[in-house]
């Protein structure tokens, strides 16, 4: 099976965290690679991992898909620009497989959503697939295992690498801005508080913000549970739900977000239940917003839409830094 693909976008951040992914699977060949602004000019003059590739950056157009004549499109473009090239598919190509990598189709309950470790039997031939958010993967990873047992809204810290601004200058991407400097934003009604209580299927509170290292999200979720609890049972129980998830390790000590630079896996842990208030509780998770958080995951739901081993193209980058102590 060769799966000829073509991504829209491919110069960003996630598009450069795509590419060598898909240049090193095994059943993927890449057609196309477009960006307006660095049309003609090598993908290896771009993107570091692709030395080698003699890809060239194409001025796509939607309409061009009538020709590529490709089996899946992945876009990576901003929020809001994915209708015009799901229209085109749409009407030139509909069997071609969509991974779109933004926000647009994430609501639209005839999209499947791709965070494979809750909905993996939606996403085998799928054909239109809505890949997460980076921070509702960490935060739906660590709330889904206990979503019953909770007594309040639960509230989720999150702090970003400034990568997840993407490449358009801003001050949540500025590294003099945000040298020795911490930046909180949209401290309520985040797209991401309203993904995660979508598909948490209740309501959830989000705080981000952004760092200064460049990659890396790590979410702090703070729970009240109806009845008290005990660190080793919330251990045990999040092993038990992510025991056949080869990408989600538990960990019983706090992970840290350096320990998943580079990494396909998120590491959720760091079990914390208050003394005083043993129905209070804190969960940790980490994870790479360009990997887990957006490409690593995508080609996981690509795997699963041509029936392929969920980790086709990843046995590379699966690898967690130091010890996950999981007794
Ligand atoms: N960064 C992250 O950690 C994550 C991002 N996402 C989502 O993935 C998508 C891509 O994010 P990211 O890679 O960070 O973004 P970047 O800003 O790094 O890249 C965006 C890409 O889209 C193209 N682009 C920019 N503006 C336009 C436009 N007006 N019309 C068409 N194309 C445009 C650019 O192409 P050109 O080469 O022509 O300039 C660029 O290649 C976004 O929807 C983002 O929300 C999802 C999960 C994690
Ligand atoms: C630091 C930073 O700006 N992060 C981005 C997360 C980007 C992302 O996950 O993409 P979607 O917008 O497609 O969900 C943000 O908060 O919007």
């Amino acid at each position: 099976m060769t799966i000829e693909t073509v991504v829209i976008g491919g110069r960003g951040h996630t598009g450069s965290a795509l590419l060598p992914l898909l240049d090193g699977h095994p059943e993927i060949t890449i057609r196309a690679v477009a960006s307006g602004t660095a049309a003609g000019e090598p993908v290896a003059g771009h993107v570091e991992a692709m030395r080698g590739s003699d890809l060239v950056f194409s001025d796509l157009r939607p309409d061009a898909v009538r020709d590529l004549d490709a089996r899946l499109y992945i876009l990576a473009l901003p929020n809001g620009k994915a209708g015009a090239w799901v229209e085109a598919i749409d009407t030139h190509c509909p069997d071609a497989v969509i991974v779109d990598l933004s926000a647009d189709y994430r609501f639209d309950d005839q999209w499947s959503y791709g965070l494979p470790e809750h909905f993996a039997p939606g996403l085998r031939g799928a054909t239109r697939i809505a890949n997460p958010g980076c921070y509702a993967t960490g935060a739906q990873l660590a709330l889904t295992p206990v979503r019953e047992r909770l007594a309040a809204t639960p509230v989720v810290f999150g702090v970003s690498g400034y990568s997840g601004a993407g490449k358009t200058p801003s001050r949540k991407n500025d590294p003099l801005v945000l040298a020795d400097n911490l930046l909180p934003y949209a401290l309520a009604d985040h797209i991401h508080e309203r993904e995660l209580s979508h598909h948490l299927g209740r309501d959830a509170r989000f705080m981000p913000h952004v760092a200064s290292f460049f990659r890396g999200i790590s979410l702090t979720v703070a729970v009240e549970f109806a009845e008290p609890c005990r660190a080793e049972v919330l251990h045990e129980q999040f092993r038990d739900f992510y025991g056949q998830a080869s990408l989600v390790q538990v960990t019983a000590s706090a992970p840290e977000v350096a320990q998943v630079r580079d990494s396909a896996a998120a590491l959720v842990g760091g079990f914390t239940v208050s003394q005083s208030h043993p129905t209070r509780a804190a969960i940790v998770c980490v994870l790479d917003n360009l990997l887990k958080g957006a490409a690593s995951q995508a080609v996981q739901n690509i795997n699963l839409a041509f029936g392929l081993d969920e980790l086709s193209g990843l046995e590379h980058c699966m690898t967690v830094a130091g010890r996950v102590n999981d007794e």
